[in-house]
């Protein structure tokens, strides 16, 4: 039977990335989602705005949700400092499988941690399971009619803290209106949009930035 999309790109990258480089994996993930064949990774654009972000926070505890293949849990594991740790939630068993290998090729299995199941069931788990008090940051790229759920339970599960910044992905295209509703009104939130594209593509996209005021 014919290869799936996400393992035509983790074979580009066993292919044509450095091992235990993730500046590589990123450009080679880039590099062939732009050329041959578009995957729905945060991309370089985009991308660069979450570097920006995690760069400046410098955070200790990261919570993404929605692995996809690894190209974002990359992105940002590459930039923690010793002693951070990012653990993603992914859903599909068959993008996990394939994010699994490409964090690995980047070298980042002892920074990234990669837990399969749904957010809403794994969330209230997230402190006895992992010992975890607050996230520092938390990056949004799953589903997008499951942002203002998984939020709201984050706030009950008391796993945000003053300070904590929430960044979610594709709040234009294919959008989020109930979460930019929520997070722009709440009187809990200091909400910005950072305006760009959809990935390898001319079409408006952009990333919500939003502080949690507690
Ligand atoms: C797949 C797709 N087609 C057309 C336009 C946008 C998308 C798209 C783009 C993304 O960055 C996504 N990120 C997380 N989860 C998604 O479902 C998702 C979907
Ligand atoms: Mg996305």
């Amino acid at each position: 039977t014919r290869t799936t999309r996400p393992q035509r790109l983790l074979k580009a990258v066993q292919d044509r990335a450095i091992r235990g480089n993730p500046k590589s994996v990123i450009s080679v993930i880039d590099h062939y989602c732009r050329n041959q064949e578009w995957a729905m990774n945060v991309g370089d654009e985009k991308g660069f705005i979450l570097d920006s972000v995690v760069s400046e926070l410098n955070p200790q505890t990261v919570l993404e949700l929605g692995t996809y293949c690894g190209y974002s849990a990359v992105r940002i594991g590459r930039l923690l400092h010793s002693g951070a740790r990012l653990l993603t939630l992914e859903f599909n068993p068959d993008y996990a499988a394939v994010a699994r290998e490409v964090i690995s090729w980047a070298g980042l299995e002892n920074t990234v941690q990669l837990v399969e199941g749904a957010s809403g069931d794994w969330i209230p788990r997230l402190r006895e399971h992992f010992g975890i008090h607050t996230f520092d940051f938390i990056f949004l790229d799953h589903w997008k009619e499951g942002y203002l759920a998984d939020i709201k339970l984050l706030e009950e599960c008391r796993l945000l803290r003053k300070g904590t910044v929430l960044l979610a992905d594709n709040v234009v295209c294919p959008g989020a209106p109930d979460y930019l509703e929520y997070v722009r009104k709440s009187p809990l939130y200091d909400s910005r949009y950072f305006k760009s594209h959809l990935e390898y593509t001319k079409a408006e996209d952009g990333l919500e930035k939003s502080v949690y005021l507690g």
